[in-house]
């Protein structure tokens, strides 16, 4: 099974094709149009940064991208499969190919930071011995200079080290697509720019594609091959870091102030 994945996502990288396409997505609350005719499209290895006002649909997006919320209409498909026409068992298939790094982090209080990291091998990798289950532990937490930790419990680390073993527990399924919402929020500059580097150097080591929603735009300089401009709902603009900047148009100017 997962040898089968591994294969699937060398191919994909010989290929170089895209591993998400979004195309004409629609979300709205009642009135509220949050997604409306919203277009994107990642390609294999590429880091692409969706930058977007609070409030403007980034997370939306995201929750509608691991099928978390159902568009209107719309065109999802990730690793050649169209999301939204998968039912439950497929789609969760699906959503162990894609890593997702929340906001806040999400780590379980109560457990130790190895069993934070065991939980999702045994809720996806049903057949991993406990010999495996220990080394990829070990692996995902010397990716994030964190081996020493093992044994503790979140609220012994600080900001930046709960921000790695999240991290961790999102590498150690070897994901395809990784989506991280908001990496920076709550960090202090220098520990942000760390995780960012960090998150670099994996993305590097795993070949993986990567989307990062933020406003940080030193996280955004940092990151960023490409940048996807979410405004009203739809794709405003798109180009690098550089090519934004230089843009003329004062709304995009604003997030470079
Ligand atoms: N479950 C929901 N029910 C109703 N409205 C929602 C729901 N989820 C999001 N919204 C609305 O969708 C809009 C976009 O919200 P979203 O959380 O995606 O913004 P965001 O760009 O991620 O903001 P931030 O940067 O502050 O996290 C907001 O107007 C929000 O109120």
């Amino acid at each position: 099974m997962r040898e089968q994945t591994l294969i699937q996502a060398e191919k994909e990288k010989e290929t170089g094709r895209d591993v998400m396409v979004v195309k004409h997505l629609f979300k709205s609350f009642g009135s509220n149009k949050v997604l409306n005719d919203f277009n994107l499209t990642l390609g294999n290895g590429e880091n692409l940064v969706v930058l977007g006002k609070s409030g403007s649909g980034k997370s939306v997006l995201i929750k509608c991208i691991i099928g978390l919320l159902t568009p209107e209409s719309g065109i999802i498909e990730v690793l050649g499969q169209q999301i939204t026409d998968l039912d439950h068992d497929e789609l969760d298939k699906v959503r162990a190919k894609i890593g997702f790094l929340f906001q806040s982090n999400a780590l379980y209080d109560s457990m130790t930071v190895r069993q934070n990291l065991e939980f999702p091998l045994r809720r996806h990798w049903m057949q991993v011995t406990q010999q495996e289950v220990d080394q990829l532990v070990q692996e995902a937490l010397e990716d994030v200079g964190l081996a020493h930790t093992i044994n503790m419990m979140p609220a012994e680390l600080s900001g930046g080290m709960r921000k790695r073993i999240a991290l961790a527990r999102t590498l150690i399924l070897k994901p395809e697509i990784i989506l991280y919402d908001e990496p920076t929020t709550g960090l202090d500059p220098i520990t942000g720019k760390e995780i960012i580097q960090l998150i670099m150097t994996i993305q590097k080591k795993y070949r993986s594609s990567s989307v990062i929603i933020s406003h940080d735009m030193n996280c955004v300089r940092l990151a960023a091959d490409r940048i996807v401009v979410l405004i009203d709902g739809r794709c405003y603009a798109q180009g690098t870091y550089d090519e934004l900047k230089r843009n003329g148009d004062p709304v995009i100017h604003q997030f470079f102030e």
